[in-house]
């Protein structure tokens, strides 16, 4: 369901039509929501579009300076394409909030709004950004990245206020790749928690998960200091340690013995560490990248394994050195 059916911003369709709107903002849930009150609260004019919208998409986005997409991964591909079709103004910055990855293509969101607008710049915006702490006013940081840096500091500009503060980075692909490879960390940390394995357990899990984020990562072109930031590091530990993270609570939820399917009806919400599970597996075995966290994390939502024997497969690889943070 769109969070904006109970949105406490609500904007009338008619009236946005006729504003200037200088943030267009695409996906009306839970994120897309939030975001839009943080540049209401900093009195940007912002059109919060979603498809049940009585305003069409062209209306939505022919004033905008800036069009962010925040719809969950499974929207990306069709928002872009439609997107496509209404001539978007090369100097429109699109930047994506989305954390996930195509089934279809294995890219990234910006790889997507990249390749279909190519002369347009493209930022990220990612961080630890649980959007119900942002609901309620509560400190918060993140990252704009985009390798267009005046692009990068006009969305730093637009949502920096005195509760949230907007880092600029040159790093678009890693900091896109750090907020969606957590998701299936936590999910991991979920499991770990939900079987109720300690806090030795659950540090060596999110320890030895940053390199397998690196390695992933910088294979698909991040740069390994990016993932040691608030958009990797930062949003991991944000997501590993919050009940109100929905991938945290699919792991909790497998490790209590429920089916997957019933804990995303439960969440009623996006959980895209479900879907990034499944085509983080297919590069780490297309590519030939060690991914054993993700593995087991992977064996476990498509049923191949219990959280009994996720962990003991964890524990019993070979033994190695510590060696470097990529290894
Ligand atoms: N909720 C949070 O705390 C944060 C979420 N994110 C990311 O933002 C994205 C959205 O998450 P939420 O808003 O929380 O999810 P949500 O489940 O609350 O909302 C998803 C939105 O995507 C839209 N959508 C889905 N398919 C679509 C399609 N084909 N065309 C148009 N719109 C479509 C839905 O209508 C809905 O508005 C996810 O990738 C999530 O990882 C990022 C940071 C924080
Ligand atoms: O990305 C998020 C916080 O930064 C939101 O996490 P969940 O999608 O797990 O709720």
């Amino acid at each position: 369901m769109d969070a904006n059916v109970t949105s406490p911003i609500s904007i009338d369709a008619q009236q946005a039509q006729k504003q200037s709107a200088e943030l267009t903002i695409l996906g009306a849930g839970a994120w897309g929501t939030a975001l839009a009150s943080l540049v209401e609260k900093n009195n940007h004019t912002v059109c919060l579009w979603s498809r049940s919208s009585e305003m069409s998409l062209a209306d939505a986005v022919q004033d905008a300076h800036v069009i962010l997409s925040a719809v969950s991964m499974k929207g990306v591909p069709s928002v872009a394409a439609q997107l496509k079709e209404l001539n978007i103004p090369p100097e429109t910055i699109i930047v994506t909030a989305t954390k996930g990855l195509d089934p279809e293509t294995t890219r990234t969101p910006s790889q997507i709004f990249h390749d279909t607008f190519p002369d347009n710049p493209i930022v990220v915006l990612s961080g630890p950004n649980l959007s119900k702490e942002i609901d309620r006013g509560l400190p918060a940081a993140t990252v704009a990245a985009s390798s267009h840096p005046e692009a990068a500091e006009a969305v730093q500009y637009l949502f920096s206020s005195d509760t949230f503060r907007v880092y600029s980075s040159p790093d678009p692909l890693g900091a896109e790749l750090g907020g969606t490879l957590k998701n299936v960390i936590a999910i991991a940390v979920g499991i770990c928690e939900g079987l109720d394995l300690g806090s030795n357990a659950r540090s060596a899990l999110m320890t030895r998960a940053l390199p397998e984020m690196i390695r992933i990562g910088t294979h698909l072109g991040g740069q390994a200091e990016t993932f040691v930031g608030l958009s990797g590091l930062g949003d991991m530990l944000a997501t590993c340690t919050s009940v109100l993270s929905r991938n945290y609570r699919v792991g909790y939820g497998l490790a209590q013995g429920k089916s997957l399917d019933q804990i995303l009806e439960e969440l009623g919400s996006t959980a895209e560490g479900v879907n990034t599970t499944n085509v983080l597996v297919q590069i780490a075995n297309r590519e030939g990248i060690p991914v054993p966290i993700s593995r087991q994390v992977y064996h476990l939502l498509n049923g191949k394994i219990t959280p009994q024997e996720a962990v003991e497969a964890l524990m019993e690889r070979d033994l190695k050195a510590e060696a470097c943070l990529l290894t």
